[in-house]
């Protein structure tokens, strides 16, 4: 029998993903909505209520109202959106976050998706705080660089309008000191301390990398760039989405010309994991596809993980 599933906001940037991973599913019936319908309430409610798993790909405010529409226990929603991401009841739809997360994941109706900036940043983070070498309460600083499609379908239209010559250059933004993924960069760390999180959107279409600098000195003591490529190399083990690239990574650099490319993970649903030092001071580093293991790529492998199937089925 084939597993039903739903997608709420099917003509969106994550929505047509999901589709594209899904159309070469055997094991999967998609529900389509009238697109005519997309917004009709009662409609939309009847395909939440008739899917075995329904992805919410809508702006939060929908996402919450979606969420209200399903009246049955059998409909598992996977949000990739923010409006639960942090939300009592809803599992954070990232296998690899920690031993156990799997059977979370397995057992919930309710799933999260992670926000693509937080996933790299989470990654990177969890394990070291897992493992003591960052404190919890350190004050710790990120930055990203984003391609344009993680704005959705209005910045991918202004960027793809060409003739703007403020879009050429990098924008940094999230200015405020209050992206929305900063809460869920701290409850799924650990850290009691915000992150001071900066991104910066580019004139690329899709590819990510966190950057977050650290100094040994305030780590645990004895803390050194194998010590933390060590704890990265011992978490991610055996995942197959995670990739612990050798240590300082020359290879890549030297490829490169000394430059980083934030575009090496796209259209896979792979996370590079770097760590980069000197004797006293680190960066570490995490890579991938807004759109893969970003939004879409990790929507499908939670709900791989929840209906039980080989995780990385049609990744
Ligand atoms: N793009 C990315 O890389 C990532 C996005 N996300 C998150 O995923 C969610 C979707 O983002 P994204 O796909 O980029 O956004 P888009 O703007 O590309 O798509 C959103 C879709 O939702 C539809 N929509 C809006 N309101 C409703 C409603 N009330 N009922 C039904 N459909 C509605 C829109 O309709 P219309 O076609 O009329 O505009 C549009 O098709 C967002 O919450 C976003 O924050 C998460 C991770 C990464
Ligand atoms: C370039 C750009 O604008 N990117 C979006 C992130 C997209 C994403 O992952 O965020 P959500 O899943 O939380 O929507 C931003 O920084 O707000």
């Amino acid at each position: 029998m084939k597993h039903r599933v739903f997608v709420d906001g099917q003509e969106g940037t994550t929505g047509l993903r999901i589709h594209e991973y899904l159309a070469q599913r055997a094991d999967i019936e998609v529900l389509r909505i009238d697109p005519e319908r997309r917004k009709d309430a009662a409609e939309r409610a009847r395909l939440l209520n008739e899917a075995d798993v329904a992805f919410l790909c809508l702006p939060d405010a929908a996402a919450r109202e979606a969420a209200a529409l399903v009246t049955n226990s059998k409909t598992c929603l996977i949000d990739a959106s923010t409006a639960h991401r942090t939300a009592a009841g809803w599992v954070f739809g990232m296998p690899e976050l920690a031993p156990g997360q799997r059977d979370k994941i397995r057992a919930a109706k309710r799933i999260s998706n992670p926000g693509c900036h937080s996933s790299a940043f989470i990654l990177l983070l969890r394990p070291l705080v897992d493992a003591g070498i960052v404190p919890r309460e350190l004050a710790v600083s990120a930055t990203s660089i984003t391609g344009y499609s993680g704005g959705g379908k209005k910045m991918i239209e202004q960027y793809e309008a060409g003739g703007d010559a403020k879009l050429d250059s990098p924008r940094p933004y999230g200015l405020t000191l209050a992206h929305k993924h900063v809460p869920e960069m701290t409850a799924h760390t650990g850290l009691s301390v915000k992150p001071v999180f900066q991104p910066i959107v580019g004139n690329f279409l899709k590819g990510l990398a966190v950057s977050v600098p650290l100094h040994l000195s305030q780590l645990k003591p004895g803390t050194t760039a194998e010590s933390l490529h060590a704890a990265f190399a011992q978490r991610y083990e055996g995942e197959r989405f995670i990739r612990v690239m050798p240590l300082r990574d020359p290879g890549t650099l030297e490829q490169e010309g000394g430059f980083f490319d934030v575009q090496a993970c796209n259209d896979t649903n792979r996370v590079d994991v770097f760590v980069f030092a000197n004797d006293s001071q680190a960066i570490v580093m995490a890579r991938l596809d807004n759109l893969g293991k970003g939004a879409s790529g990790a929507a499908v492998q939670s709900m791989n993980v929840h209906l039980g199937l080989d995780e990385g089925l049609g990744l």
